[in-house]
């Protein structure tokens, strides 16, 4: 469903992602991870449609991206830059729906059923400066969510939000996507997160960012906080992730080892 052939972009002279090549198909988790630096967010922002990468493109769907689509949803980690401080989380949760044509009615009813899906159904009429940080995360996830996207990017969703709420929040997001069947491209700097959340782990170089790996995660679903963590096959993946985004391994040697 997404399609990344030789994407390369560079700002100015800078060059930070490096022909990446990478297919994604429907309904897979795909997280990506790497050093800081190496271009993780310049790959969000192309596969968005925000920047214009300066060789090579992006298909979603079989379409190229050329501008924001209409199929895609974005999260970001700075929560406090994305809702809009003088719209209740309801109505920053309706907003986008008015693209899917919604009237005020269905597009209330969506919102607040996605905010009941992110345990805020009682939030709905609070504004963002009413909410704690991890609240207002719930609410730009409910966002995406609401808008039923076939592609959702996260980048960095749950760097900001305590260690706890990061846990409901990954379980809330494989939970929902999975439901309706939604593809999910998450990018991380954290290697555990990426394990335990990914069907795929898509590993980058440093700069500039190019495919350094990729590999499949085969654990057993539905994924638990405790449980998975403690698998062996967990434990040898996250290891081997490590290594990766450390440059002291590839694919390669992975296969031949
Ligand atoms: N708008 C911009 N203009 C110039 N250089 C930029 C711009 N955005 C990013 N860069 C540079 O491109 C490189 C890649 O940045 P990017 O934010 O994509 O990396 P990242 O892997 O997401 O980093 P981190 O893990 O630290 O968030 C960095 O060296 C950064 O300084």
């Amino acid at each position: 469903m997404l399609e990344l052939v030789d994407l390369t972009h560079s700002y100015g002279t800078y060059r930070a992602i490096d022909r990446i090549n990478l297919t994604v198909k429907q309904g897979e988790v795909v997280c990506v991870v790497g050093p800081s630096g190496c271009g993780k967010s310049t790959l969000l922002r192309s596969i968005a449609g925000l920047i214009k990468p300066s060789g090579g493109g992006v298909l979603l769907e079989g379409r190229p991206v050329e501008s924001t689509p209409d199929n895609l949803a974005v999260v970001f980690q700075d929560y406090s830059r994305s809702l809009y401080p003088w719209l209740s989380a309801l109505a920053n949760v309706g907003l986008p729906l008015r693209r899917r044509g919604l009237n005020r009615k269905a597009r209330d009813e969506a919102a607040m059923a996605a905010l009941t899906e992110v345990g805020l159904g009682a939030a709905a009429a609070k504004f963002p400066w009413e909410m704690s940080g991890g609240m207002q995360q719930r609410v730009s996830i409910a966002r995406a969510l609401a808008y039923r996207p076939s592609l959702l990017l996260m980048d960095e969703p749950f760097g900001s939000v305590d260690a706890q709420t990061r846990e409901e929040l990954e379980d809330l997001v494989l939970r929902v996507c999975a439901h309706h069947g939604m593809t999910i491209l998450l990018i991380t700097h954290d290697v555990d997160e990426s394990v335990y959340v990914g069907d795929r782990v898509v590993v980058l170089s440093k700069a500039p960012g190019t495919v350094a790996g990729d590999l499949t995660v085969d654990l057993p679903g539905p994924r638990d906080q405790i449980r998975t963590r403690e698998l062996d096959a967990f434990v040898k993946l996250r290891a081997d992730v490590g290594r990766m985004v450390r440059g002291m391994t590839n694919n390669h040697e992975l296969e031949t080892r």
